[in-house]
């Protein structure tokens, strides 16, 4: 008789790591330019009036580090729904109509690149993973992807819906876990995120929103994940070795949100950047002990740019060089804080110049690295990550 276990270890189980197979990852075409998106912003949202709040939001934006952000939302559209242009006036149905669309399309677009990259045929893929702060509905954005896509009806669905910005590395820890269990399975995880459910006008008495407005952006990326990689045909670009989610011990108020009629009001606390700061040595040590590994400008870095101040102060509790978080930093310039998808627009961008720049790995040349996702708990994702050499 067949013992249970065998079929688990024989039939079930893959042998090797999670493996990221491909990556694909788009944006909405309308671009925005943080130097003007004061100017713009105050007009579109008629509050030309508030001079110096104006100023102090021009303030900010310059202090954000970011040139140039891409959003769904245009002028035209904001004009059609003047609603979404106040600081708090009922909108949520236009905000749900909008990204019930959007959502599943740009991840569609990402998917698509990541799906061309990885070369095998749609119908290989067994599971579904889509992460989005926005766009909730039944059965789903997750089964309008798979309407998009054409994705075999029996994709396993898994939908995250309002996890924010630390899920880029939820969903890395759920595919490896998905991957590693399920012998042959191919998940593909989209993660799309769209501001026009945080979309509003300025006022004085809320600084966080005004912070999210210099901040938030839209796009979408898509991973394929899978172990035992077939030989010739599946280019592994890197390995998923081990995984940590921690709940911040006193963090909580620090970044939170309601869905509400006016669409999803949030609040991010001033300190963020000082906690997760005061807590990565402890998450770094725990995920690296075991790999004997405690210098931290020996691995390569992919950290969640939830703000350029959380990336200074984690730099400088590490005592990190400062090339270390370049890619980091190129995405929050190039893109903004496109909450779960930014960590695998810094994947991208890595692997990309590590080739360009002749380097021997996918991770800058370097063996081990790490990738954070910090958002609403606060949680910290750790997944550390094994390059592949080029
Ligand atoms: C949504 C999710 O799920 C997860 C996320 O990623 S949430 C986003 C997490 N990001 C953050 O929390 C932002 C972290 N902060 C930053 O990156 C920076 O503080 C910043 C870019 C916003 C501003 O840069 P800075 O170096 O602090 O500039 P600084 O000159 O001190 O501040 C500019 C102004 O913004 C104000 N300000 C800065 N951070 C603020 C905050 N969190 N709340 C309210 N006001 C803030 C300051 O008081 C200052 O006002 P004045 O000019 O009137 O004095």
């Amino acid at each position: 008789m067949v013992a249970v276990n065998d079929i688990r270890k024989v039939q079930q189980r893959a042998e090797g790591p999670a493996t990221v197979l491909a990556i694909g990852t788009a944006n909405p075409p309308n671009c925005v330019d943080q130097n003007t998106y004061a100017d713009y912003y105050f007009r579109v949202t008629n509050s030309e009036h508030m001079i110096d709040l104006k100023k102090k939001f021009q303030r900010i934006c310059k202090r954000t580090m970011i040139k140039n952000r891409y959003m769904y939302l245009t002028e035209e559209i904001l004009k059609e729904n003047p609603n979404m242009c106040a600081y708090k006036a009922p909108s949520l149905d236009a905000r749900e109509d909008m990204m019930i669309r959007e959502v599943p399309k740009v991840g569609k677009e990402a998917a698509t690149k990541a799906i061309k990259e990885w070369g095998q045929p749609m119908s290989k893929i067994t599971h579904l993973i889509f992460c989005t702060t926005s766009g909730v509905a039944l059965p789903g954005v997750d089964y309008e992807l798979i309407v998009l896509l054409g994705l075999d009806p029996c994709v396993k669905r898994y939908m995250m819906y309002h996890q924010g910005c630390f899920a880029g590395g939820t969903v890395l820890r759920l595919a490896k876990d998905l991957a590693e269990n399920n012998k042959d399975a191919r998940v593909l995880i989209v993660c799309s995120e769209n501001t026009a459910v945080t979309f509003r006008g300025p006022s004085e008495t809320d600084m966080d929103s005004l912070v999210g407005q210099a901040l938030f952006a839209d796009g979408a990326a898509a991973i394929i994940i899978g172990s035992d990689p077939v030989p010739e045909v599946e280019k592994p670009i890197f390995e998923l070795v081990s995984t940590d989610q921690k709940l911040v011990p006193g963090s909580h108020g620090a970044i939170g949100g309601l869905l509400r009629e006016v669409g999803l009001t949030f609040y991010l606390n001033k300190s963020v950047p000082d906690i997760i700061s005061q807590n990565i040595n402890e998450a770094l040590n725990k995920a690296f002990d075991p790999l004997g590994i405690s210098d931290y400008n020996s691995i390569f870095w992919i950290a969640h740019p939830g703000g350029r101040a959380i990336l200074d102060q984690v730099e400088q509790k590490v005592n990190l060089k400062p090339e270390k978080m370049k890619a980091t930093r190129d995405v929050l310039s190039n893109y903004g804080n496109m909450s779960s998808a930014c960590v695998f627009f810094i994947m991208d961008l890595m692997r990309k110049n590590s080739l360009e720049r002749g380097l021997k790995t996918t991770g800058e040349g370097l063996d081990w690295g790490v990738l954070f996702g910090f958002g609403p708990g606060l949680t910290i994702e750790t997944v550390v990550l094994r390059s592949v050499a080029i």
